[in-house]
């Protein structure tokens, strides 16, 4: 089996919990790759679609992803190219971003379409998201757009989660129609309550999840941060129970946890319920450590 998920991955610093930074790499569409990478078993080829650059932080991020077995298919390497940088910070356990990528690298992923069209094909499931679309310019966009409706007709399954993140967009409209979009040629969505109520004005989870899936969407995960997630799957709704009682360090990456627990569920044929209570228990690991990726050592005891 084959899997890829297409965005940036960043330089993070993430707070050391000594007034200091601990300097990692994450990126919510990557966060969501390294949780399948180590849930799935090994065999499966796990790839990061994105475009990367040559200087020294570039270097570092692609032998991280490398000693983690996590592949770049056909993505560019540019000459003078360098990643894009963020911090986190924090209230109580509550994350808050600051980004330094304006110029980063990765939103060159889509210039090279043929290139582009060879990362994505062959794979059993490709991810994506919001912040994926709010990086790339509308050309680009179209080209990703493109490439994933193809690889669709050839048999991948589409994941997508909106992430909306309003500071990287030039305004709601232009956010709200790309996202919308690109629900059109998902077969999973996996949003998240307070993103699409400040984006289309939701009055609640029920109606973030019959907006999603009157485009057609057959399976949709709405979160909602320590509550219940919505499941709709084929026209029936369910709530699906957050665990109670997670002690929080630092909720960075909880989302994109989430789904990558919810989407190795159902990879291995486990139904969306089980699937769902699968993606809390992991999302409750995520939150227990600094930074947003969760080592592999602790993902592991996420399995019954
Ligand atoms: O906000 C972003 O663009 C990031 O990718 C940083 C974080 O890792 C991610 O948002 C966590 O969900």
């Amino acid at each position: 089996m084959k899997i890829a998920a297409i965005g940036e991955c960043m330089v993070e610093f993430a707070p050391d919990g000594r007034d200091g930074w601990q300097m990692g790499f994450a990126g919510d569409t990557f966060n969501t790759l390294w949780t399948l990478r180590g849930l799935l078993p090994s065999n499966v080829t796990t790839d990061y679609v994105s475009a990367f650059g040559d200087d020294e932080f570039s270097r570092r991020q692609l032998a991280f992803f490398a000693q983690h077995h996590v592949g770049t298919a056909n993505s560019p390497h540019i000459a003078g190219g360098r990643p894009g940088l963020y911090a986190i910070t924090l209230d109580g356990a509550e994350r808050s971003f600051t980004y330094w990528r304006g110029d980063s690298v990765a939103r060159r992923l889509a210039d090279d379409s043929a290139a582009l069209a060879g990362s994505l094909k062959d794979r059993k499931l490709i991810y994506f998201s919001g912040i994926t679309l709010a990086i790339l310019t509308p050309t680009s966009r179209r080209a990703l757009l493109a490439a994933v409706t193809v690889a669709r007709a050839q048999g991948s399954l589409i994941a997508f989660d909106p992430n909306y993140r309003p500071r990287l967009w030039p305004d709601r409209a232009i956010a709200a129609a790309a996202i919308t979009e690109a629900e059109h040629v998902a077969d999973i969505v996996l949003p998240t309550f307070d993103d699409e109520r400040s984006l289309f004005d939701d009055v609640d989870p029920a109606a973030t999840g019959r907006r999603i899936t009157d485009l057609g969407v057959r399976e949709c995960v709405v979160k909602n941060g320590g509550q219940a997630a919505l499941l709709c799957h084929d026209g029936r709704v369910a709530e699906s129970p957050a665990r109670p009682g997670v002690k929080a360090v630092d909720t960075s990456g909880a989302g994109d946890a989430f789904n990558g627990g919810y989407l190795a569920a159902r990879l291995q044929g486990r139904e969306p319920a089980d699937a769902a209570a699968f993606a809390h228990r992991v999302a409750a690991l995520a939150i227990g450590v600094r930074g947003a990726l969760t080592p592999f050592s602790v993902l592991s005891t996420a399995r019954e």
